[in-house]
C-alpha cells in the first residue's frame, strides 16, 4: 500500500527527518512511535502530500505521490494533529462541508454522513454545535470527516492526544473497528497505544527510523542470559527444549551465554538451572530477558539520553 524510500526533510538548515524508508502492506495497522519532535508529523504530512520531502519518494496505492498527488489524496483519510473543526458549526454542517470538499454528490453525501456518524458513535449529537462536544467527541468527529470518502488509507496523527482514559478506550475501540476497511497509520508518543491497537511499530528517534518490527515478533523475542565458568556449554544448553539458539561471549574464566527462547515457551529458567547443577558448572548469573516493546522503547530512548 505504501512504499516510502529514503525520506528526508530539512527545515532551514536542520534535518527533521533523515533517510527514512518503510513499506506498509494493505490492511496493516502501523504505529509511528516517538517522542515529541521525533518527526512523526513530518512523515504524516509527507505521506498525505501536504509537505514535500527534501529527498526521497513515496508511492501509495501504486501511485507516485509527487506525480499524482490528487489521486493519492483521494484514497487517504487524514486526521491532523490539531483537527481544524469549526466551533460554531453543527456536527452535520461540518461533515456536509467536508463531504463537499471531497466532491461527494448529493445522495452519496447523505448516505456517507449517516454512516460515518454511526461508525464513530456520534449520531445523537449530529445537530449539536461543535463547541458543545467534549474533546473525545471532537476527535471522533475528526475521524468521521477522515472516513467520509471511504479511504483505503487512514492516517491518524495522535488520535488520543488530550483524551481522558474512557475516551482513549473508545478511540482505540473505534480504530480497531475501522481496521478491516482500511490500512491505518497512527502516530503516538505512548507505547501502550501501539500495543493496544497496532500490528506493527516503527520507532522514530531524532528524525531517524530506529526500529521497524511486528508486535508479534517483539512479543516473541525472549532470551535468558547465563554467565558460567566454562566456555563449552553451548551444545548442552542448545539441546534444552524451547531453546532456539545460543550465542556465547567467551571471557577469561567467565563466559556469557545468551539463550534465545521460542515465543510460546513456558518459563524454562528452572530447567536451565537444573542443567547447570547437573554439569557442575559454576553459575555467576541467570537472567531471563524479555525484549518487549516497553524494553525496546526504553532502550532506544535511553541511548538518545531521553526517557519517557
Ligand atoms: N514548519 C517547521 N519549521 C521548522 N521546524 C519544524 C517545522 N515543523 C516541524 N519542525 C521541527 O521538525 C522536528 C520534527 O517535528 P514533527 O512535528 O514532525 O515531530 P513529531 O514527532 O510529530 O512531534 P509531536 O509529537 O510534538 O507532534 C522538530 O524538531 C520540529 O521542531
Amino acid at each position: 500500500m505504501i512504499q516510502a524510500d529514503n525520506l528526508s526533510k530539512k527545515y532551514g538548515s536542520d534535518f527533521a527527518l533523515r533517510q527514512v524508508s518503510f513499506d506498509i502492506g494493505r490492511g496493516e495497522i502501523v504505529g509511528l512511535l516517538g517522542h515529541n519532535g521525533a518527526g512523526k508529523t513530518t512523515i504524516m504530512k509527507i505521506l498525505t502530500g501536504f509537505l514535500e520531502p527534501t529527498t526521497g519518494q513515496v508511492r501509495i496505492g501504486g501511485h507516485d505521490l509527487a506525480q499524482n498527488r490528487r489521486k493519492v489524496q483521494e484514497i487517504i483519510g487524514y486526521l491532523p494533529e490539531n483537527c481544524p473543526v469549526y466551533p460554531e458549526m453543527s456536527v452535520i454542517g461540518y461533515l456536509d462541508y467536508c463531504a463537499s470538499l471531497r466532491n461527494l454528490g448529493e445522495p452519496e453525501k447523505k448516505r456517507r454522513i449517516r454512516e460515518v456518524l454511526e461508525m464513530t458513535g456520534i449520531s445523537d449529537r449530529a445537530f449539536d454545535r461543535i463547541d458543545t462536544l467534549s474533546r473525545g467527541l471532537r476527535q471522533r468527529l475528526g475521524v468521521a470527516q477522515a472516513l467520509l470518502h471511504e479511504p483505503e488509507l487512514l492516517i491518524l496523527d495522535e488520535p488520543t492526544n488530550g483524551l481522558d482514559p474512557t475516551q482513549i478506550g473508545h478511540m482505540r475501540q473505534l480504530i480497531k473497528e475501522l481496521a478491516p476497511r482500511a490500512t491505518i497509520i497512527i502516530s503516538t508518543h505512548i507505547m501502550q497505544e501501539v500495543q493496544a491497537v497496532c500490528d506493527r511499530v516503527i520507532i522514530i528517534r531524532d528524525g531517524e527510523k530506529v526500529l521497524d518490527e511486528s508486535l508479534e515478533t517483539l512479543k516473541e523475542s525472549r532470551s535468558v542470559s547465563v554467565a558460567l565458568d566454562v566456555d563449552n556449554a553451548s551444545d548442552i544448553l542448545e539441546a534444552l527444549p524451547f531453546v532456539q539458539a545460543v550465542r556465547v561471549d567467551r571471557g577469561k574464566g567467565l563466559s556469557r551465554y545468551s539463550l534465545e527462547i521460542k515465543g510460546d515457551a513456558p518459563d524454562i529458567t528452572p530447567e536451565i538451572a537444573d542443567t547447570i547443577m547437573q554439569n557442575n558448572w559454576k553459575l555467576f548469573e541467570l537472567t531471563p530477558e524479555s525484549r518487549d516493546l516497553e524494553t525496546i522503547f526504553s532502550e532506544t530512548m535511553m541511548s538518545s539520553g531521553r526517557m519517557q
